[in-house]
This record gives structure tokens, sequence and C-alpha cells, in this order.
């Protein structure tokens, strides 16, 4: 598994706004959203290409277009504020669902939706979560799509602690991870430190009802 920090200027200021206390809802989806563009632009260098013939006004030429769009991937909750924008960059791309909820004892996930094709031979996945934490939510998702064939997984998540790293690396599913952030590590109810707190309820308040 490779993975990318995304240091760039432009990036640090959105992921600065996200983990701002100062942030209310609407600057964190803003910020998350913007962001988010920058991670998908740089997981996107890793895909295949094909060259098909255009015309400009002026002359023949050869264009450029995605061999093979990912299907997207977002975990609910916190992944659906990377949706948007990532479908705006991949309009080619269909989207699937996974919903998650870490359960607040044990720290494992606990899986409440799935939505995903069959069959995923063939077909890249681009999964969103804005937080790798333990990893477990992650794996758990990474792990629906190698069952269903895939064998070209790319994560963008906004942040990442070492552990979060080391186990979805040792899950041996992901081929790229691309980050904001490889933060110091978790506390003792596994929160990314120093982290932005809980990203699903930053971005749509209180607590997941199911
Ligand atoms: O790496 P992990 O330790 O598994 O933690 C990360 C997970 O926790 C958050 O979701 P959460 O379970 O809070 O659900 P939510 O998106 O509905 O808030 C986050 O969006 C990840 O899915
Ligand atoms: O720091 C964390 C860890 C898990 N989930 C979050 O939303 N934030
Ligand atoms: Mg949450």
């Amino acid at each position: 598994m490779d993975v990318l920090v995304v240091d760039h200027p432009l990036a640090q200021s959105r992921l600065t706004a996200m983990r701002n206390t100062e942030s209310d809802s609407g600057a964190f989806r803003a910020a998350l959203h913007e962001l988010t563009t920058m991670l998908v632009y740089e997981a996107a260098r890793s895909f295949a290409v094909e060259a098909y013939p255009i015309e400009t006004p002026v002359a023949p030429t050869m264009g450029t277009r995605l061999a093979n769009p990912p299907l997207i991937v977002p975990v609910l909750r916190a992944g659906l504020g990377m949706a948007d924008s990532a479908l705006a960059l991949l309009p080619e791309s269909s989207m699937g669902f996974v919903g998650l909820a870490r359960d607040e004892k044990t720290f494992e996930p606990r899986a409440y939706m799935e939505s995903l094709p069959g069959d995923l031979s063939g077909l890249p996945v681009l999964v969103l979560d804005p937080m790798l934490a333990t990893g477990g939510s992650l794996v758990h998702c990474c792990r629906l799509l190698v069952e269903r064939g895939c064998t070209d997984v790319a994560v963008c998540c906004v942040l990442a602690a070492p552990e979060g790293i080391e186990r979805l690396r040792a899950s041996g599913t992901v081929r790229h991870l691309v980050t904001a952030s490889i933060d110091e590590g978790l506390n003792d109810k596994k929160y990314i430190v120093p982290g932005l707190g809980d990203a699903g309820d930053r971005q749509f308040g209180g607590m997941p009802r199911f």
C-alpha cells in the first residue's frame, strides 16, 4: 500500500478549518468538500487513461479519458460529505454505499448497510471516509470490496492515525491511500489526536439513529 500525504497549502488550510472548534457545521462541510476535491485529484493520478480521437475547432487531435472510471464508495455517515465532490470530478462513475458505526466500547465497526454491486472484478474502487483511526472501519469496508472480486482499491481520507495505516496495510486490501495528514496517534477513546473530533457529528450533528 502506498501512502500519499497531500501537503499542498490549500489542502492544509482546509484541514485547519476542519480541525478548528470555531468552525460550525456549515464551515466544516464546506472545507471537507474542497479538501475532498484535492484528495481525489491526487488519488486519480494512478488511474488508467486511454487516448481517443477528437477534433478541436482547428484540427484533429488525440484526447484523454479515464479508461475505467472507479466505483465511488463513501462510508456512511461521515464519508457522505465527500461524495458530491468526488462525483463532480468523476462524473462517469457509479456510487455504492457502506454504512458503519463504531461501537463506543469495543471500537469495532457495526455494519448497518451495504449497497454494492455483487461483482467488482475488473472495476477499480475509490473509498471515501474522512477518518482512519484504529482502521477497523476501513478494513471492514475494503474486505467487502475484495470479497466481491475487487483488486484495485484506493482510499481517500482526511486524517490518518499511524495505527490505522498499519492495520489497513496489514489487511492487504488497499493499493493507494491518500490523506491530508498523518496525525500523532489515538487517545484512550480511540479518537485521532490532535484530530478534528467526530467527523459525522461535526457535519450532521447529534448521534446516528437506528
Ligand atoms: O478507524 P476507526 O477506528 O474504525 O474509526 C473511523 C470511523 O469512525 C467514523 O465513523 P463513525 O463510526 O463515528 O460513524 P459516523 O460516520 O456515522 O459518525 C469515521 O467516519 C470512520 O468510519
Ligand atoms: O477521531 C476520530 C476517530 C473516529 N471517528 C471520528 O469521527 N473521529
Ligand atoms: Mg461518528
